[in-house]
């Protein structure tokens, strides 16, 4: 009989730990290619520099469009290029349609619209897109609502009397109170002390969660470990915060309700949910409520913000762009009323701006991820059961083969030879397929009313003596500009 010392033994179960560990994530032949994983800490390595955009661009460099990495308990397949992100959604949508029940996405339990699967999503894309359309999405006299939004908005940027301001917070409640106004029924103030604390806690839940970080992959027992060295707790308290509002809302709601006075699309998701209340297993239930009222809010006010920030950003830079768009607002609509969404086809340079701010200002670089539900083969690739993919939105955006010199702001790229708009069909940044995002109508609306407005009214500067706003970005949720100051100078 073999007789082991302690040390053998010791030596022995290490070396045939690290060897399972090793055979357990190595890559199968037949997926897509990528970095090699580390036994335990798989390709975290590869992606935990604090850049996930610039690592992702570099590895896509190495192993090619469609290269995978191991994360966590998870192999993550990265898609790149506008054809194959199309493709895929196209071909295989249907096999990768849930959501991968990753740490970020489980905030919300997976309830809700974005972070939803199957039934649960389905009934409750359905539902929100009808009743949102329902009370005005997309419609006429919802343009008239942003419009008066808008002449607010306009107003309130007098009362900077042209000195330096971040106007990151008043577009944020203004945008906000476009979506507010249809899903609980009324708008804020910009200066009510109640919601500005609302939006800024969502401003910090957008910055600090990152949908491609570290902490997105981390197996769960990881967020638990005391002193949060991945600052999940933090999180999670500023989550539940910002839930507060939704329940508050939902619970007025409920206390006020009459069923003959359907005012918004909470007032419709109660009547919903007591229609069905015998339903058995019925998906309209209180928290589902609450989820969706927060990524309404959530989604329909970053994100439109957010680009209005990096529009206004390129249009300091380049003045002579600045000017060109409102030369072309003065002719076409003159000085005594607002544009509107008639004057859009007749302002293609206007458009080409806002095309080229979602383009470069490239706010979601990857689409929300999607989780693989049965195994399926793509470019000779397998996509297995239970692997998450990342589209990237970010190399459709900045590809140089359709947007040659790429990091260059210019809205010329989407005008031809006489003057007419062209490829705006490349711009892949509200993502496609089933699951493309639920609010780009009224986002492009919002683009096009604000931007237009604020560029026909004001003249938008650097404070004097201070640098161009940088163009660097900040990727949480979404990819944010860096703080900036503007002056904004009322056109005589
Ligand atoms: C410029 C503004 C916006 C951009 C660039 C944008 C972009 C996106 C992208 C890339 C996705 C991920 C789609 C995917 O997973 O493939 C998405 C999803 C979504 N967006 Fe937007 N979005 C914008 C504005 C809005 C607005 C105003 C709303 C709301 C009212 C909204 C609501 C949603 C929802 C609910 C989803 C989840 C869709 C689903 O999972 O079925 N978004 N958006």
């Amino acid at each position: 009989m073999i007789q082991w010392t302690y040390l053998e033994l010791f030596i022995f179960i290490t070396v045939g730990l690290f060897t399972w560990l090793w055979i357990r994530s190595r890559r199968p032949n037949n997926y897509p290619p990528g970095p090699t994983p580390l036994p335990l800490i798989g390709n975290f390595h590869n992606i935990s520099d604090g850049d996930f955009l610039k690592a992702v661009r570099d590895l896509r460099k190495k192993h090619g469009d469609i290269f995978s990495m191991s994360l966590g308990t998870y192999w993550v397949i990265v898609v790149n290029d506008a054809d194959n992100i199309r493709e895929l959604l196209n071909s295989r949508g249907e096999k990768m349609l849930d959501r991968p029940p990753i740490y970020i996405l489980k905030l919300n339990d997976s309830y809700g619209i974005p972070s939803a699967s199957g039934r649960l999503w389905k009934e409750h894309r359905t539902f929100a897109l009808n009743k949102l359309k329902n009370f005005g999405f997309g419609k006429r006299n919802f343009e008239s609502r942003i419009l008066e939004e808008v002449e607010v908005f306009l107003d309130s940027l007098k009362g900077f009397e042209e000195k330096p301001v971040d106007l990151r917070d008043i577009i944020n409640i203004s945008i906000s109170n476009n979506v507010m106004s249809i899903v609980i029924g009324r708008r804020f103030d910009y200066d009510d002390p109640k919601f500005k604390y609302y939006i800024d806690l969502l401003g910090h839940n957008f910055r600090n969660l990152e949908v491609a970080g570290v902490l997105a992959f981390l197996p769960e027992i990881f967020t638990k470990i005391p002193g949060d060295p991945f600052g999940a707790h933090k999180l999670d308290d500023l989550i539940a915060k910002t839930r507060e509002f939704y329940i508050n809302e939902v619970k007025e709601h409920k206390e006020h309700f009459d069923d003959n006075n359907i005012n918004d699309f909470i007032d419709a998701f109660i009547k919903e949910m007591r229609e069905r209340k015998d339903e058995e297993n019925t998906t309209f239930t209180d928290k589902q409520l609450t989820a969706v009222v927060g990524d309404l809010f959530s989604t329909g006010t970053e994100t439109t913000s957010t680009t209005i920030m990096w529009a206004i950003l390129y249009l300091i830079r380049n003045k002579h762009i600045q000017d060109k768009m409102h030369q072309e607002i003065v002719d076409v609509v003159g000085h005594s009323r607002l544009p509107n969404m008639a004057d859009k086809p007749h302002l293609p340079y206007c458009e080409a701006v806002i095309l080229e701010a979602l383009r470069l200002g490239n706010i979601v670089p990857f689409a929300i991820p999607y989780y693989v539900t049965e195994d399926f083969e793509y470019k000779g690739y397998m996509f297995p059961k239970g692997a998450i993919i990342f589209l990237s939105i970010d190399s459709a955006l900045s590809s140089e083969k359709t947007f040659p010199n790429s990091d260059e702001f210019n809205p010329d790229r989407f005008i031809d030879a006489d003057g007419n708009l062209h490829s705006q069909e490349k711009i892949l940044a509200f993502s496609a397929g089933r699951r493309v995002c639920l609010g780009e109508s009224l986002a492009r609306m919002e683009l096009f009313l604000y931007l237009t407005s604020m560029v026909q009214r004001y003249e938008f500067l650097s404070p004097e003596g201070q640098d161009l706003p940088s163009t660097k970005g900040h990727l949480g949720i979404t990819r944010t500009p860096l703080p900036y100051d503007c002056r904004a100078v009322l056109r005589s």
